[in-house]
């Protein structure tokens, strides 16, 4: 599908919010990711005129989302999702990501987990041959210094909080296995999440480059259907 005129970043990150927001049914309960490419994702959306229920990943999602007249309700509230969408900072074969460089991975897995269809839309610049440090954490205030200690390669970026007052930090160590490293974070009291999103939470990926869209589907396992048929709220 061709996109004229969309060579800037900001023009793909809106090429690729569009084209996701096609593949939003009538009826459907959907998660709203964080940072500038879901932003135009919201407009889009509410421009469909389409019955939704929508859960957003932070205040700044939740804000612009009622602003754009989409109805939001709580993950809780509506148990399952049939779609989310959401930006990654990376992405890399697998499809494996790092998310949380606007602070809200630990709500956007848990979104990401609870969706029949996760898929991530992104500009040019963020496919990569392989994942990069930092990999956002999000850390619990108590006993703080003593899980910096246990780390050894994070920082803490600045007074950054999350969504949900969580201490954001940064792991700035190598990542030589992302699974075994997500293992090993996962495995670390006072980590509440990490920003590695494993391939088996993705199913879509939207990658706009200039005026082309790369729509790539993918599979828990070659040859096996989506985790769970989309249905309607
Ligand atoms: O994980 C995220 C927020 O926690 C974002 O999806 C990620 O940082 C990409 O942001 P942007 O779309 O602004 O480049």
């Amino acid at each position: 599908m061709l996109y004229p005129g969309t060579v800037t970043l900001e023009g793909e990150k809106r090429a690729a919010a569009e084209y996701a927001a096609g593949l939003v049914e009538d009826g459907m309960r959907v998660g709203l990711g964080t940072g500038t490419t879901v932003a135009p994702l919201i407009p889009a959306l509410a421009a469909r005129g389409l019955r939704l229920r929508c859960v957003a990943t932070s205040e700044a999602t939740a804000r612009a989302a009622e602003a754009a007249g989409l109805t939001l309700d709580t993950l809780d509230g509506v148990g399952e999702l049939d779609i989310a969408i959401d930006g990654a900072d990376q992405i890399a074969p697998g499809p494996w990501l790092i998310k949380g460089g606007g602070r809200a991975h630990t709500r956007e897995k848990l979104v990401a987990a609870a969706a029949a269809r996760f898929v991530v839309i992104a500009s040019h610049d963020k496919p990569v041959p392989r994942l990069t440090p930092p990999v956002p954490l999000e850390l619990l205030a108590f006993g703080l210094e003593a899980t910096l200690r246990r780390l050894e390669h994070a920082v803490l970026r600045g007074g950054a909080k999350s969504p949900d007052g969580g201490v954001i930090a940064d792991w700035t160590g190598p990542i030589d296995d992302p699974a075994q490293l997500a293992r090993r974070l996962e495995g670390e009291p006072g980590v509440v999440d990490h920003g590695l999103f494993a391939p088996t939470l993705v199913t879509d990926v939207v990658v706009a480059t200039g005026e082309a869209i790369d729509h790539t589907r993918h599979w828990i396992s070659p040859g096996s259907p989506p985790r769970r048929a989309p249905g309607r709220a």
